[in-house]
């Protein structure tokens, strides 16, 4: 069967200022997911948010809060994200090359989801290994833009990787990430995937439940047809 929809508005587009109120508003929308994007300044060139900003907001919302770690030392954050009330915590392939077992293992044991994202240069096949372990990531993350910026130019190109995994993996959530919205759902739905981050097109939007409702639309007719 294939995996529900979710749709994650990417909280980096709102009003870091009013952040409980911003993650209520989207809730109210329809979102399924918050996407967090924790920056380091160091794995990529801007820097965001951390553990703190997590727990603040974990006090304001029972929200399924997906973390993607933009960092380059994921093992130091997984109890400090715990702590914080995480819900999935998706480091990125490129830091842990040697490492990601034990890191699986960690963050599973401390009781979040786990996930992997690739970035645009890695090829699809590492992950595979990540997908067959026991345990396995409970979601790859298939960056569809450079990470670090929201607001950036969707990739077509990397849905041949979306492909080749929903096509091995049918029951797996997978996640895409940058430039997703209205004119681009239907190439990534149509690939397979069926986590959908939005950030720039949900915040930007006139209407975000209605931003929010054509992308699950899009997914689920999707779904239908695989
Ligand atoms: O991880 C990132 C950027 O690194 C994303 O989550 C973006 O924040 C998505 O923003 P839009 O491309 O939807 O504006």
């Amino acid at each position: 069967m294939a995996p529900a929809a979710k749709i994650a508005p990417s909280m980096l587009s709102c009003d870091f200022a009013c952040l409980a109120s911003e993650a209520e508003r989207m809730e109210k929308a329809g979102a399924d997911w918050l996407h967090m994007d924790v920056m380091d300044g160091h794995f990529v060139p801007n820097l965001t948010i951390g553990a703190p900003v997590i727990e603040s907001l974990r006090k304001h919302s029972s929200a399924f809060l997906d973390c993607h770690m933009m960092v380059s030392n994921p093992a130091d954050y997984v109890a400090p994200f715990k702590k914080a009330g995480a819900s999935q915590f998706c480091f990125h392939l490129e830091t842990a090359r040697d490492t990601w077992p034990e890191l699986l293992r960690t963050v599973k044991d401390a009781g979040m989801r786990v996930a992997v994202a690739i970035k645009p240069g890695t090829p699809v096949e590492d992950v595979f290994p990540l997908v067959e372990h026991d345990p396995p990531v409970d979601m790859v993350l298939v960056m569809t833009v450079e990470p670090g910026f929201g607001g950036q130019k969707f990739m077509p190109e990397m849905m041949p990787k979306v492909e080749v995994l929903r096509k091995k993996y049918p029951e797996l959530d997978i996640e895409v990430d940058g430039g997703l919205g209205p004119s681009t759902i239907d190439t990534a739905s149509c690939a397979g995937a069926n986590c959908i981050v939005a950030g720039s097109s949900v915040f930007g939007s006139s209407d975000p439940p209605a931003t929010i409702a054509a992308l699950r639309k899009s997914v689920v007719g999707a779904a239908n047809k695989i």
